[in-house]
């Protein structure tokens, strides 16, 4: 609809400027042809009006118009005579005047330069009316000839010889209805419902009327309005409500209204016609009706039979372990903070202790006047007597106005998936894309929405459980997600790590359109992906943008409602899920190529639903660099090494004294959250993802949009000094291998990625290679080394 508009409104543009440019006037010269025409269209009104009365004494004029001598009786003399006859009894007989009016008013137009559209329609109908007339009138030309004029009685005439009398009443009766159904707009209902409203108003009128005589002041109006009927309801307005509303301040406008209605009621007529509110309701009922009719719009009913996977498939860790808080080791823990803490004369008012699944945190309130960095900065001496790694001292904890000091316990339990999933916190969840991710250290089950992050970094050294980290957010998305509101796009270096969701591709995965496997392992192909995935953002953009809705829940929401229509483009658009698991690995291999796409995501895709989880080994600044840490506000850390990597993913410390296996530190922006990750091994994610594809799926993965990258070939420009120092070798390798591909080159030149693929353009650009042929290595258009030096020579 939106579109249709513009494009209405935008050739209703180019209308309007073609007009100006073929037919500009200056405000000056409007005044003058608008004057002229207006006098002109008097001149034929007076003439007109005079010839009916002269026209028989004029006629001998009329052959001697250049005699001086000869007066006519015409109020505009020769000349008006001499119109006269032209219009009126060589012309159109009395629908003359209608050529009159239609130049008067034409004066009018240009003199106030009004819009001149109306005025195309005025002379349209204007000019078929005065020929029906004329022909109408051509009925009584034998007995007064003046009536329908020349053309009158042509037309009328002949009519009559084709298609006989009847005929051509029948002829000017079809006219009359069209002019009356489309000029007019008139309608059976119309004209029934004009008569019972003035049937009505008349009734008013009357007894308004009866009223009135009672009051001498109204009286009085009431003459004024007989005599006077077009400045009357004027005075009216405003004259009998000052009077009236003091005494009756109620019934006083009443009459004044009514009595409008009938003397208005030729204006009224076309304004009553333009039912214009009932359109838009019309408009409107048709999404209620169709949501009437069909239910709101389904996005699951593709695959309605499709059964989330059970609890079942999922392992309980936590069966035979009892949740027992372990007294002894408390109390031994307790007197050792509290011993340590008095070595250094630090008094204890009060000590609380929480069990959580791997660490216990010891909360205390000092005594008044300890200053608090003098806890914090004994961390490794409470570490030292509790012989214990991993302590992590909250000084103060947020909220609280209590010091956490955090002791792993020495046997940590698992968290399990299956009771992450369970939790009614999670079952009730109300996000859009729930993440449960473990529970924190008061065994409370933690629960994030994805699409509020809006993406989330990953970090930790290796076999801390990162990817076990990533298996549980998806395995969270696919316990409350339909396949229809979710897409994946994973990424995989490794290879080995998300191979599982192959199972699922063609539920839950995104892929473009011409690669085979949608886990994406080769880091090429990742630029592409991230490439289309932009492509996507801004289709999507466009999308919201037509439907007038601020981010992609607001306008799923619409859709459903069945407020966006289908023809014009619109879809159900699912969430999609970016999974990176070895961002360091890309990262040194593409560099900027993929640093920038994902920034680009990172910044613009939150409301597009869009969302990107990546996770790297090593957090150091060259892989996490700056861009791309400002738009990742959250953030996990499993244990990392230093306290470096700490800060770079954390920018504080903390992730170095974390325990490992599944100990993380969530940051949303603001505070730490210490979090044992729920726990779900590779035989889960096997069951569920077979549990899923097993049943019915769409016939393919989701498709991305198609991106061709640069190797599309268009570097030919490339001049040839600024070739790569190896690129005679690597010229030498194609030819002899007779195959032109960038991984040969990385492979026998021991180049990276960004290298090589730039050699190859080079290559292209020198004639050596040919263009880019997809996932087919490129041509090699050079047969033997002979042929190379020489080519090379001649250039
Ligand atoms: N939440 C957890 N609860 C219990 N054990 C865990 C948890 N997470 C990980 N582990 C243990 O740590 C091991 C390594 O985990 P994971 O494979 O996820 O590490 P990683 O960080 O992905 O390592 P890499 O980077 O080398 O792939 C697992 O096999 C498991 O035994």
């Amino acid at each position: 609809m939106a579109r249709k508009k513009t494009k209405t409104k935008a050739k209703s543009k180019t209308t309007k400027q073609s007009k100006k440019i073929s037919f500009v006037l200056s405000k000056q010269q409007k005044i003058v042809l608008g004057s002229f025409l207006f006098l002109l269209g008097l001149a034929l009104l007076f003439s007109f009006i005079s010839y009916f009365f002269s026209w028989q004494a004029d006629q001998s004029t009329l052959n001697d118009l250049s005699d001086r001598s000869l007066q006519s009786q015409n109020w505009l003399n020769k000349f008006g005579a001499a119109l006269g006859d032209f219009f009126i009894y060589q012309g159109f007989g009395l629908a003359a005047f209608t050529i009159a009016v239609l130049v008067t008013l034409t004066g009018f137009y240009y003199f106030f330069d009004k819009p001149k559209k109306r005025l195309q329609s005025f002379w349209f109908w204007g000019i078929i009316v005065m020929l029906w007339f004329a022909t109408f009138l051509g009925f009584f030309s034998e007995t007064s000839p003046l009536l329908g004029g020349m053309v009158g009685f042509e037309l009328n005439d002949f009519l009559q010889d084709f298609i006989g009398l009847i005929g051509t009443i029948l002829v000017l009766a079809f006219v009359a209805i069209v002019y009356f159904a489309v000029r007019l707009k008139l309608t059976p209902e119309h004209i029934a419902h004009f008569f019972a409203k003035r049937k009505q108003a008349f009734a008013s009128e009357f007894n308004s009327q009866d009223d009135e005589d009672n009051e001498f002041v109204d009286t009085a109006f009431d003459k004024d309005n007989i005599e006077l009927p077009k400045e009357a309801p004027e005075e009216e307005l405003e004259e009998p409500q000052l009077k009236t509303t003091p005494a009756q301040p109620a019934p006083a406008p009443t009459p004044v209204k009514e009595k409008e209605t009938p003397k208005d009621a030729d204006e009224d007529f076309e304004i009553e016609i333009e039912e214009t509110v009932e359109e838009e309701e019309v408009v409107e009922n048709l999404s209620t009706k169709l949501v009437q009719d069909f239910g709101e719009f389904d996005p699951t009913l593709e695959l309605s039979n499709y059964r989330f996977p059970t609890i079942e498939l999922l392992k309980d860790y936590t069966k035979g372990q009892s949740i027992t808080v372990d007294q002894e080791e408390l109390e031994e823990n307790k007197n050792r903070i509290v011993d340590t803490l008095k070595n250094y004369k630090i008094d204890i008012a009060h000590i609380k202790a929480t069990v959580g699944p791997t660490v216990t945190l010891y909360e205390i309130v000092p005594e008044a006047g300890i200053r608090i960095s003098k806890i914090k900065n004994l961390e490794d001496d409470i570490a030292l007597s509790l012989a214990a790694l991993g302590i992590r001292i909250i000084a103060p904890i947020p909220g609280k106005g209590t010091i956490g000091i955090e002791v792993p316990n020495k046997n940590a339990r698992i968290v399990s998936m299956r009771s992450a999933i369970a939790s009614p916190k999670f079952q009730n969840a109300e996000m859009e894309l729930p993440l449960t991710l473990g529970k924190t250290i008061s065994n409370e089950t933690f629960v994030v929405d994805l699409a509020k992050m809006p993406h989330l970094l990953m970090a930790g050294a290796t076999g801390q459980g990162k990817s076990v980290g990533l298996n549980a957010i998806l395995t969270s998305l696919l316990y409350k997600k339909h396949p229809a509101e979710v897409k994946f796009v994973l990424v995989d270096p490794k290879k080995v790590e998300l191979t599982l969701f192959n199972k699922i591709e063609r539920h839950y995965l995104a892929k473009l359109p011409d690669s085979e496997d949608a886990i994406i392992t080769d880091n090429t192909k990742v630029i592409n992906t991230l490439n289309s995935l932009c492509i996507e953002m801004d289709k999507r953009y466009d999308l919201l943008k037509d439907a007038m809705a601020r981010n992609i829940k607001e306008y799923n929401a619409k859709f459903k409602r069945r407020k966006l229509n289908p023809n014009d483009g619109h879809k159900f658009l699912p969430y999609i899920v970016l999974v990176i698991d070895e961002f360091a690995d890309l990262i040194m291999t593409a560099g900027k190529e993929v640093e920038t796409p994902i920034a680009r995501l990172a910044q613009l895709a939150r409301a597009i639903g869009i969302h990107l989880i990546v996770a790297t080994q090593r957090p150091s600044v060259n892989v996490i660099t700056g861009i791309i840490k400002a738009n990742f506000p959250a953030r996990i850390a499993f244990r990392v090494t230093s306290k470096i990597d700490s800060r770079t993913i954390l920018d504080s410390q903390g992730a170095d004294q974390l325990i490992g296996r599944g100990d993380m530190l969530f940051t949303q922006g603001n505070s730490l959250i210490r979090v044992q990750c729920a726990f779900v091994d590779t035989p889960e994610v096997e069951k569920i993802t077979d549990f899923i594809g097993s049943q019915k799926a769409y016939p393919e993965a989701h498709q991305l949009p198609e991106y061709v990258g640069e190797e599309g070939g268009t570097s030919l420009d490339i001049d040839a000094s600024d070739r790569d120092a190896l690129f005679m070798e690597a010229a030498e390798v194609i030819v002899t291998a007779q195959q032109g591909s960038a991984s040969l080159l990385q492979r026998k030149l021991k180049l990276g990625y960004n290298r090589a693929g730039r050699i190859i353009d080079q290559l292209e650009a020198a004639g050596i290679v040919g263009p880019f042929e997809g996932s087919k290595a490129r041509q090699v258009l050079v047969s033997d080394m002979n042929a190379l030096h020489q080519q090379l020579n001649n250039e």
